[in-house]
C-alpha cells in the first residue's frame, strides 16, 4: 500500500508563560491510501494535538518540529496559501459536535454547500447536486434527503451524518476525524462507525480516526496507534493490537474494555512537566525493571507490529506461558 501521509519525528511543545512544555515526542506514523488508522489513548495524551498538527491548526503558542509528508510532499512548512488549498480539497476534518458546528438558523443542505462554495467557483445547480449525492451516500431520508431541514428538525444521528457530509463534500483523500463518537450512546456510535466504514469503501478515502474509545477504533480501523504521554507506544494491525497487545499500557487499555471486565488501570498519566526518566509508563507498569529508566525507541516485535518497551521480549514469553498453562 502506498503511503498517503507520513509523519516523521513530530515534536510539539507549547509556550506557556516563558516555559516550553513539550507535548509530542518523536511521533512517527504513516497512513496508506484508503487506510483507516485509529489513534487511541487516554485523555490528554496528545491525540488531538497530532491531528491539529497535520491540519496545521495548532494555536500560536505551539512550537513544531519534524516532518509531515502528504503524497511524498512536505506540508508542515509549505506556504500557508498552498496548504490552505490542500486542506480545503485533499485533507479535511470532520467537525466535532452538532451543537457547536451546525448553525440552528440555516438549512443543513446550505451549510454543507457552504463548505465548497468558498473553495471552488461552481454553478449553484452543481453544488446542490454534489450535496444531494453526499446526503444520499449518508442515507439521509426523504425525497430531498433533509437538504431543506434545520438542524433542530433532525435527530442526533442525522446531525452527525450532516457533519460527516461537511468533511466529505470535497471528496478529500484524507479525513481527520477527532472523537466522532464522544458523548453519544452506543447505538448511535455504531451507526456513525458504520457510516464512516461505508464511506471509506465507497469513496476510498483514508482516515486518521482519533478516539479514546478502543471499541470504536477496533471496529473501524485497519491499524491502531496507541499513544501515552505524547509518544506512540505501540502500533500495528488492529487485530494484533486487540488480540496480541504487547505494551503494558495497551494491555491495560484492553483489560479496561467493558467486554473484558472493565478492569480499570491503576494510577494516572504523569504531567508533561514532570515525566519520569526513560519510559513514561514505568510509574504504572507491572513489568517495570531497572532497564526501564533508559529511553526506548520503537522496535518491531512482529511484522508491522512496533512497540516502545524494553521488556517486550519477556512480555511475549510470559504471554505464551499463560496460554500454555
Ligand atoms: N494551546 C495549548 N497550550 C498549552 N498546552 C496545550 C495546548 N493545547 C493542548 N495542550 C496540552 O497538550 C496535551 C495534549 O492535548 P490533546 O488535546 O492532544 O489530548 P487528547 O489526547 O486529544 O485528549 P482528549 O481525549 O481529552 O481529547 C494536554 O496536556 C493539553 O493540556
Ligand atoms: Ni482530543
Amino acid at each position: 500500500m502506498k503511503d498517503l501521509l507520513q509523519v516523521k519525528d513530530l515534536n510539539v511543545g507549547f509556550l506557556v508563560g516563558k516555559r516550553e512544555v513539550q507535548v509530542l515526542r518523536n511521533v512517527s506514523f504513516s497512513i496508506g491510501e484508503g487506510e483507516i488508522l485509529g489513534v487511541i489513548g487516554e485523555t490528554g495524551c496528545g491525540k488531538s494535538v497530532t491531528g491539529s498538527a497535520v491540519l496545521r491548526l495548532l494555536p500560536e503558542n505551539a512550537l513544531v518540529k519534524g516532518e509531515i509528508l502528504y503524497k511524498g510532499k512536505e506540508i508542515l512548512y509549505m506556504e500557508e496559501e498552498n496548504y490552505r488549498e490542500l486542506r480545503g480539497k485533499e485533507i479535511s476534518a470532520i467537525p466535532q459536535s452538532p451543537g457547536t458546528s451546525l448553525n440552528p438558523m440555516m438549512k443543513v443542505g446550505n451549510q454543507v454547500a457552504e463548505c465548497i462554495t468558498g473553495k471552488e467557483i461552481r454553478k449553484r445547480e452543481s453544488v446542490r447536486t454534489a450535496v444531494n449525492d453526499i446526503f444520499r451516500r449518508l442515507q439521509l431520508p426523504g425525497k430531498d434527503r433533509c437538504y431543506g431541514n434545520y438542524p433542530w428538525e433532525l435527530s442526533g444521528g442525522m446531525c452527525q451524518r450532516v457533519l460527516i457530509g461537511m468533511g466529505m463534500i470535497t471528496h478529500a483523500r484524507l479525513l481527520i476525524v477527532d472523537e466522532p463518537t464522544k458523548a453519544i450512546d452506543w447505538a448511535l456510535r455504531k451507526e456513525v462507525a458504520d457510516i464512516l466504514l461505508r464511506l471509506k469503501q465507497e469513496m476510498g478515502c483514508a482516515m486518521m480516526m482519533i478516539t479514546h474509545d478502543i471499541g470504536v477504533a477496533s471496529y473501524v480501523a485497519d491499524r491502531v496507534a496507541v499513544m501515552y504521554c505524547g509518544e506512540i507506544v505501540e502500533v500495528g494491525k488492529t487485530e494484533d493490537i486487540l488480540h496480541h497487545p504487547i505494551h503494558p499500557y495497551t494491555r491495560g487499555l484492553i483489560r479496561a474494555m467493558p467486554a473484558n471486565g472493565f478492569e480499570v488501570m491503576e494510577g494516572f498519566m504523569p504531567s508533561f512537566s514532570d515525566l519520569p526518566e526513560g519510559c513514561n509508563f514505568c510509574t504504572r507498569c507491572r513489568y517495570r525493571d531497572t532497564v526501564c529508566s533508559r529511553p526506548q525507541e520503537m522496535e518491531e516485535a512482529d511484522a508491522g507490529h512496533w512497540v516502545r518497551c524494553r521488556r517486550w521480549g519477556e512480555i511475549i514469553k510470559s504471554r505464551e506461558e499463560q496460554l500454555c498453562s
